[in-house]
Formats: structure tokens, C-alpha cells, sequence
């Protein structure tokens, strides 16, 4: 698991680190690693030229102990100091010691320029001089330590001028911006360096391949298709046969024990779309019967409000998707049960009435807002997909590649979601697990190009099973 901690967390356990380390231990360690990393992205240290970007505080202080390292391999290493009365002495000593230099204006060529202008002591977006600095030096490759400067550290809200990473070096655990975007774009790559720091549980998480591994259900050695579980669509329309079809792709990867697939209106009005289903599922049962899941409204049109109604008069938890999600107040919302909204930014903010711009600007607060108010779990699809429970606890997907973003892929990813629920995950885990393995089985399918969501579907069992066989 990845865990992300709070700025108030990470001071805490630093109070507690700093009464049982001696003076300066802890930034000699967070200096040490990114002095590491960084020689790791040079490739060669001697005759190196790096640029150190320095603030007022501790972030600038980790800054120059570890170009001050660089600097006595070789690295020749100039620093601009934005707060030069503010400027951490030691690290300042060590670096000139070292024979960094102090200059005013950067030279011409760097290899690398670092950001420590500032770290969690920051607010806001830079500071005039900071950003005219930075943006004249969009070219080079940055490295952020900690942090990049100027994007908000618990939110991952950017909401003016900042660093724009191509790799940060974090110290201690992992902060929400490097998770959650906007945020966990300017990070670039993210590398942990390790303090020793004992930690609180996570608010925010990413799961990893091997906590996937042991989330997934798998069927008991005496296990028949309804101790399985069995998940039921309630999708498509005559307007939007191709829905249906992809839903009870995602339904059938094979994770439950079986699809029931419950079209709308008469047998007669959803003929076209059951032989489409059947065509490409024959194993799909048609028609009403007892599920342990459903998942309702892909294409459904304006047979939505009647399938919601219909899925949620059954006592079983449901996955709330597409079109069912604008009438899920008026039919009464999800009522205590097990339940997973999967809203993109544009469904969030017409469930919500916030602008579409401002729940892009703040997915991790528009994700945990929505999940207490409509008391469920809320899937905020984007290209890091945050899944928040009512509780606030949050699990961020950072697999998937761009290409996933493709006409039906939801629909896949609700129907997997409805498979998970339907074999007896929590409805947290279903939907982290689900947005995780949907992500990974795009990328399976293939690594490279371009995916269909009827490739990502197949590609779920054979990403499944090489789970399993890697174990947890
Ligand atoms: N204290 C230690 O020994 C350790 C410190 N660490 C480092 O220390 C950092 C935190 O240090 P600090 O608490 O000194 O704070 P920072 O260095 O993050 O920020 C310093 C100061 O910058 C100013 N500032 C805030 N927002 C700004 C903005 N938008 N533009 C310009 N200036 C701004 C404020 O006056 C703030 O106090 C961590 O991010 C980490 O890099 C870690 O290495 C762990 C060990
Ligand atoms: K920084």
C-alpha cells in the first residue's frame, strides 16, 4: 500500500522523531536520499552542473546539505537563495564547504535544477520572484524535494504558478499531492526516502499490485455460482444497445459466479438489445431473479429512474453508474445499503450543481464532500480516479494508461464493480479494487496504444489471474 499522511501528521511524528534523534539526524537522512536519488537521475556526479532553487526554511535546508554532498563528488552546484536573510545556515555552511556557490542569476546550462524553495511549510502558489525564476527555467529538468513549490500538499489543489516535476524526492511517507491531481501531475515520478517515522493510519492511500492480490475474492474449493455471488445489469436501451452489452462485459470477467442481465421496458421493446447480450455473452441469464449486487444505468436513457427504482427495491448493494446518477435523489438515494456512485467530473457536478471546473480543480474534496452527502461510496472517475468513503478515507487508483479514457470503458468498470460487490467485498474495497484492476487490465491489454473497452473486459481475467499467481 501507499500510504499518504496529512502536513499535521507528518509534524507530529516528526516532533516524536526529532525527541529521540540527535540534532539534525533527520535531514542528514532526507539529504542522504536525495543526494541518491538525484546521482541516480544524473548518471554521473562528477562534472555535473546542478542548480539549487533555495526558500527560507527546512525544505532549503534539505536542499543544500544534499547538493553540498553532490558538490564533494564533484557535481559543480550553483544555488540561488530566494529569502537569503532566511536562509538555513547549516545547510548554507555545508554547501559553500563544499565549494557550492552562491549566485544571483542562474548560468546558461544545468543537467538538473532543484526545487527547495519550500516543502509542507508552504501555502499557496509562489511568490512573484519564485515563479518569473521558475518559469524561465521551464527547460530544464526538475527535481522537487519534498514537494513541488507551490502546489497545495494536502489537497493537491495547483491553483497558480508552481514547480512542474519530472521527478520528487519525498521524505518520511507520502503526502495527498502525490496521489491526487491535479496535484500529482507536478510531481512527476515520486520517490520515498525512508525517515523511520512512526505513523497514524493513512487518510489517503493507493493500493499496489500485491494489495489487489489479496483483496480479490476468490471461489471456496466447494464453491458453486451462487455462493459466488451473482451480479445483475440493469443497462442499455433501445437508444443505447452497445451499454448493455459492455456492462455485462465488465460483469463477466468472471469474478462473480454469474450475470443476471435485466434489460428495460417489455422482452419485446429490448429484443435487439438481449441479442446483442447474448450474442457476446451467452453464458448471461435474461430476466428478473434473486442477485447479490446490481449495477444499474449505463445507457439507460430514460428507462434510468425505473431500473434504479426496481434495483434498489431488492435489498442488495448496487453500483450507481451513468445515467442512474441523475435520478438518484429523486428515487430516494442509496438508503444505508452497501453502494458505489461512479460519477465523472462532469456527473459530479451536475449531482452536486458546483461547477464542473471547480470539481476538477479539487477531486479529492469534491470525492469525500459527495460521499458524505449522498452517505456511499463515491468513485470520482478521472486519470487518478479517487474512491471516497463516507468516513473520509480515500484510495487513489494511479494505474491506467491515458488511453483507458474511451467511449464504454465506464461502462466495463461498473459492471466489474458489480462482479466484486456481488462476491462479497465492501463496497470501499470493490470499487478500489475494481478502478485498480480495470486500469491495470488497459495497460495488460495493451501496454502501448490504443484500447477498446471490449479489450479491457477481456483482459481482466488473465490480469486477475496473474495476480493470483504472483500472490500477495
Ligand atoms: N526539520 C527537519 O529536520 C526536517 C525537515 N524536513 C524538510 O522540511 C520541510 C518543512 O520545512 P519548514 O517547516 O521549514 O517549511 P518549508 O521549508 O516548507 O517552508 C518554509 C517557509 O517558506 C515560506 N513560504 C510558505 N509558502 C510560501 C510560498 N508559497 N512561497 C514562498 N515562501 C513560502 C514560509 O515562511 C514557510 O515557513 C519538509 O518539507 C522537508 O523538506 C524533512 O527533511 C524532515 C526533516
Ligand atoms: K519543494
Amino acid at each position: 500500500m501507499r500510504r499518504a499522511h496529512t502536513v499535521e501528521q507528518v509534524r507530529t511524528a516528526e516532533e516524536a522523531a526529532f525527541a529521540v534523534t540527535p540534532d539534525g539526524a533527520l535531514m542528514q537522512r532526507a539529504a542522504a536520499g536525495l543526494a541518491t536519488a538525484l546521482a541516480d537521475l544524473l548518471g554521473h556526479v562528477y562534472g555535473a552542473r546542478v542548480l539549487l532553487v533555495v526558500g527560507a526554511g527546512n525544505n532549503g535546508g534539505d536542499t543544500l546539505h544534499a547538493g553540498a554532498r553532490l558538490a564533494r563528488r564533484g557535481a559543480a552546484v550553483d544555488c540561488v537563495l530566494l529569502s537569503p536573510d532566511r536562509t538555513h545556515h547549516g545547510g548554507l555552511a555545508a554547501l559553500r564547504a563544499a565549494g557550492g556557490r552562491v549566485v544571483q542569476t542562474p548560468g546558461p546550462s544545468y543537467d538538473v535544477a532543484v526545487d527547495g524553495i519550500v516543502g509542507i511549510g508552504g501555502s499557496g502558489p509562489l511568490r512573484p520572484e519564485a515563479a518569473a525564476l521558475v518559469g524561465s527555467l521551464s527547460h530544464l529538468t526538475w527535481v522537487a524535494v519534498d514537494t513541488p513549490s507551490g502546489v497545495g500538499v494536502d489537497g493537491g489543489l495547483v491553483d497558480g504558478p508552481h514547480v512542474a516535476a519530472d521527478l520528487t524526492v519525498t521524505f518520511g511517507t507520502h503526502k495527498p499531492v502525490h496521489l491526487v491531481d491535479p496535484g500529482a501531475r507536478a510531481c512527476g515520478v515520486v520517490h520515498l526516502v525512508d525517515l523511520g517515522l512512526d505513523l497514524p493510519p493513512a487518510p489517503v492511500e493507493a493500493l499496489q499490485e500485491h494489495d489487489v492480490a489479496a483483496l480479490l475474492p476468490q471461489p471456496a474449493p466447494a464453491a458453486h455460482k451462487y455462493t459466488r455471488g451473482v451480479v445483475g445489469v440493469r443497462a442499455g436501451s433501445a437508444d443505447y444497445r452497445g451499454a448493455g452489452v459492455l456492462s455485462v462485459s465488465g460483469a463477466a470477467c468472471g469474478l462473480a459466479g454469474m450475470v443476471r442481465f435485466v434489460p428495460a421496458g417489455s422482452l419485446e421493446e429490448a429484443a435487439p438489445v438481449i441479442a446483442l447480450v447474448q450474442a457476446a455473452h451467452p453464458e448471461a441469464v435474461v430476466g428478473t431473479g434473486r442477485v447479490q449486487a446490481w449495477v444499474v444505468g449505463s445507457g439507460g436513457g430514460d428507462s434510468s429512474a425505473e431500473q434504479l427504482r426496481a434495483a434498489l427495491a431488492d435489498d442488495v448493494p448496487v453500483v450507481v453508474d451513468a445515467d442512474a446518477l441523475s435520478v438518484l435523489e429523486e428515487c430516494g438515494g442509496v438508503a444505508g445499503r452497501p453502494a458505489v456512485l461512479t460519477p465523472h467530473a462532469g456527473e459530479l457536478a451536475r449531482m452536486t450543481g458546483v461547477p464542473r471546473e471547480e470539481v476538477e480543480a479539487d477531486q479529492l474534496g469534491s470525492a469525500r464532500r459527495a460521499a458524505a452527502r449522498f452517505g456511499c461510496v463515491v468513485m470520482l472517475k478521472s486519470r487518478h480516479t479517487v474512491v471516497a468513503h463516507p468516513d473520509g478515507r480515500v484510495r487513489v487508483t494511479t494505474v491506467g494508461p491515458p488511453w483507458l479514457a474511451t467511449a464504454g470503458a465506464g461502462d466495463v468498470l461498473g459492471g466489474l464493480v458489480g462482479a466484486l460487490l456481488a462476491a462479497g467485498l465492501s463496497a470501499y474495497d470493490a470499487a478500489s479494487v475494481g478502478s485498480w484492476v480495470h486500469g491495470a487490465a488497459a495497460a495488460l491489454a495493451r501496454p502501448e496504444g490504443p484500447v477498446s473497452a471490449a479489450e479491457v473486459a477481456r483482459a481482466i481475467p488473465e490480469l486477475c489471474a496473474r495476480l493470483l499467481r504472483e500472490g500477495p
